[in-house]
């Protein structure tokens, strides 16, 4: 009796030292197993969360249980099982318990386990024992490095990603590393495939995968609960933070917390990894500070697929879902005729995918005629695409052969001042943007001077024929 007692004020306290969320998902099955001389032994139903409270939470649950009994020496962690009381050790153990254990708390887009990230990440690597990281977003098993197709719209962010992925703590290089693109491009993928490998490697570094959202989520519930001191002191330790969807990040106090983490990790040199749907220039809701720490790294824009890179991503999908079904047959036409028709981002493609195999399971003989029918949706034809100014600006600096951010910066010399111009005048014409929300998307010039390119534009283009086509083909260019 008198160690229950114990055990239940140990966890309280361990409980108020970790916070809630920490807690219920790691120690939510932490039994008191026995206590004999000076040996505490305690419980668990998983391998799993053995070795992860063993490695991460020993010396903090035995300090605490030695302030509660002085003459406690030692506490041990022991596997239990639903027969006996505990046995010693089972290597193979399945992490499921330990999902099923966890509170849920929110993820990107869907409610998920924290611990869901450890189960993850052990799956993905059967062969190394795996760190979890200490909280966060779930990651996905199959969001590897070796799933992510490159090409040339991707080849620099992903050589980025992945020496970050190899590089050992303090090998810091671009920091921090800003990936940005528009929607299903593949971010969500490589910023997780970081975190899987890093969480492979032999430094067992200490990584936290979180969404804005799920940031923002977690800082509210801890600021509610009197909990952020602990938040921030398990966060001030990390050695690679990895930050996804920054455009959703609001709030005057979420942010004010977020630019200290962000300050705290890059004086230390830790590593940050952000990726978002614009450029951190763009990020106009964002704090000014925070816009200035993520511009003091290396922002990489991924683009769209090509024609061979989607071919690829299809293959590899009926590589993966032919690991459950040997029997499954997607002719190359009928992959070809996809990757060449669903072009607008990897999200379409992986919905056309599973399109292909729901209906393959009763339609085993598939024509073009039915794919293009079942398709029709996500194929790219008549609609018109709604045209967003970073993709103006994308083409307009491609075809002028300058770089996206010279568009947008303060330069006045020829070159970047007439593209730049042409890329205000196509914003104009091809959005709904008023002229101050333009001017605020070029490096924050007032609307005057957007009005004044819009007229020269259209002056040159009336007398001159050759650049009336260069803009022709620079809106074909810009709608493909
Ligand atoms: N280069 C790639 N190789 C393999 N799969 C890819 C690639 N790019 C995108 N995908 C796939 O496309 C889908 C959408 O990608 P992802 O969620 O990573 O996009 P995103 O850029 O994060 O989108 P959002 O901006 O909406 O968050 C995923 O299934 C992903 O695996």
């Amino acid at each position: 009796m008198r160690h229950d007692a114990l055990f239940e004020r140990v966890s309280a306290r361990l409980k108020a030292q970790v916070g809630p969320d920490v807690f219920a998902s790691w120690f939510g099955r932490l039994k008191l197993h026995s206590v004999s001389k000076s040996v505490v032994r305690l419980s668990v139903p998983t391998t799993f969360l053995k070795s992860w409270i063993n490695n991460r939470y020993l010396d903090l649950i035995t300090t605490l249980v030695q302030q509660e009994d002085s003459e406690i020496l030692k506490v041990e962690i022991l596997v239990r099982t639903a027969t006996r009381g505990h046995r010693p050790t089972a290597p193979e153990e399945s992490v499921a318990a330990a999902a099923e254990a966890a509170v849920v708390p929110p993820s990107r887009r869907s409610a998920a386990p924290t611990v869901a990230i450890a189960a993850a990440a052990v799956a993905a690597a059967p062969a190394r024992p795996v760190q979890a990281p200490l909280f966060g977003s779930p990651l996905d098993q199959r969001y590897g490095f070796d799933s992510f197709v490159e090409g040339s719209s991707n080849r620099v962010a992903l050589a980025a990603a992945r020496t970050i992925a190899e590089a050992g703590a303090g090998a810091v290089r671009f920091n921090p590393l800003f990936i940005h693109s528009s929607v299903g491009l593949g971010k969500t993928h490589l910023l997780q495939a970081i975190a899987l490998a890093a969480l492979q490697s032999a430094r067992a570094p200490r990584v936290v995968y979180l969404t804005a959202e799920y940031f923002m989520w977690r800082f509210a519930t801890a600021i509610r609960d009197n909990d952020a001191l602990s938040l921030k002191e398990s966060l001030r330790n990390i050695d690679l933070l990895i930050i996804d969807d920054m455009q959703f990040l609001q709030g005057k106090s979420i942010q004010h917390e977020f630019c200290h983490l962000l300050n705290m990790l890059l004086d230390s040199a830790k590593q940050v990894v952000v990726a978002a749907d614009r450029a951190p220039w763009e990020l106009e809701s964002l704090d000014s500070r925070v816009r200035s720490r993520l511009q003091g790294g290396v922002a990489i824009e991924m683009e769209g697929p090509d024609y061979e890179m989607r071919l690829e991503m299809l293959k590899r999908r009926l590589e993966a879902a032919r690991q459950d079904d040997a029997s499954l047959e997607i002719p190359l036409e009928i992959l070809s005729h996809v990757a060449r028709n669903v072009t607008a981002s990897g999200r379409e493609l992986e919905g056309a995918f599973n399109q292909l195999l729901f209906r393959r399971s009763f339609e085993p003989q598939l024509s073009i005629e039915r794919v293009d029918e079942l398709l029709g949706h996500l194929v790219n034809a008549g609609e018109p695409r709604r045209v967003r100014i970073e993709d103006i600006q994308r083409v307009v600096a491609k075809h002028y052969n300058v770089s996206r951010q010279e568009l947008v910066s303060n330069r006045r010399t020829r070159v970047i001042v007439k593209p730049r111009q042409i890329a205000m005048y196509l914003s104009k014409t091809l959005t709904p943007r008023s002229f101050p929300e333009i001017g605020r998307r070029f490096g924050g010039r007032d609307h005057t001077t957007v009005l004044h390119a819009v007229r020269k534009i259209e002056e040159l283009i009336s007398a001159d024929t050759k650049l009336s086509h260069e803009i022709e083909l620079l809106k074909r260019l810009i709608n493909e």
